[in-house]
């Protein structure tokens, strides 16, 4: 088995209805982002739960050699880490106690040197000014940037990340996309993050996966997989790819698709 996440036959869904069904994707490398794309409900965030074994799975997950869905759960939460799309509200936690409950559960021992650690992301993340305030006291933004310092200090090997630019400004966006990228190459981690920008995907990721309806219509470069002709079939807009005056590929949307709008 090739280093990385591979699924075969992997099907997901809820009680009522199936929203992910024999879903087979090559090795997902580590090292790299690898971007999840497609429209409000297609099941990105159904297929993210699943991983992390929330929601329930069938299948074969592999990360490396080891096929994961016949692991006890909590096996499979030393490995992987979940972020998803808001924090639980009601957690009466200052930031700094949050992260250290987070080290903890993944079996890091408090010491001078994981609090140190600790600091250190806070301070690349820019919030170690909030370490002491309580979560239920920060803005939206804040309290997504404190979900990835707990995600980030677990140490995952397969980091699954729910939208998480959602709430944050321009400059935070490229700045968290920018060390994300940095720790997944640095710790040789298989990083997964659902955006709904495409230029983030193109400009961040080194992969990507375009679901429609549950189905991968495209995987491979984000230059590949998003053209006029999946940006057409899967979100039913008119795109056109430009390169700036840098080189940097670029999406410009023109209009919808003439059918879609019937
Ligand atoms: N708890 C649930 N019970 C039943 N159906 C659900 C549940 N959560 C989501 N769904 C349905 O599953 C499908 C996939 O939802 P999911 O949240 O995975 O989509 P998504 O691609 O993440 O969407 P978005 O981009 O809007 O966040 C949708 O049809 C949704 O209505």
């Amino acid at each position: 088995m090739m280093a990385g996440l591979t699924l075969r036959g992997f099907s997901t869904g809820y009680p009522k209805s199936k929203v992910i069904e024999n879903l087979d994707v090559a090795p997902l490398p580590r090292g790299e982002i690898t971007v999840l794309l497609g429209p409000n409900g297609c099941g990105k965030s159904t297929l993210l739960r699943a991983l992390a074994g929330l929601n329930k799975g069938r299948g074969e997950m592999w990360l490396d050699d080891e096929e994961l869905m016949t692991q006890p759960f909590a096996r499979r939460a030393q490995r992987v880490v979940y972020l998803p799309q808001s924090l639980p509200a009601g957690v009466h936690l200052h930031v700094l106690e949050s992260i250290i409950v987070a080290q903890r559960a993944s079996g890091g021992l408090h010491s001078a040197a994981s609090e140190a650690e600790i600091l250190h992301l806070l301070e690349q993340l820019g919030i170690a000014h909030l370490a002491m305030r309580y979560l239920d006291q920060l803005s939206g933004g804040q309290k997504q940037l404190v979900g990835l310092a707990q995600s980030l200090i677990r140490r995952p090997e397969l980091l699954l990340l729910d939208e998480p630019l959602s709430a944050l400004d321009l400059n935070y966006q490229f700045h968290v996309m920018d060390l994300v990228q940095r720790e997944t190459a640095q710790r040789n981690i298989v990083t997964v993050v659902v955006v709904h920008d495409i230029n983030i995907a193109l400009r961040h990721a080194q992969h990507a996966l375009m679901l429609k309806e549950g189905r991968l219509i495209a995987e491979g470069q984000p230059d590949k997989v998003i053209t006029s002709e999946t940006l057409a079939q899967v979100y039913g807009v008119e795109g056109r790819i430009e390169h700036c005056s840098r080189g940097m590929p670029q999406v410009m949307i023109d209009g919808l698709v003439r059918e879609a709008l019937v």
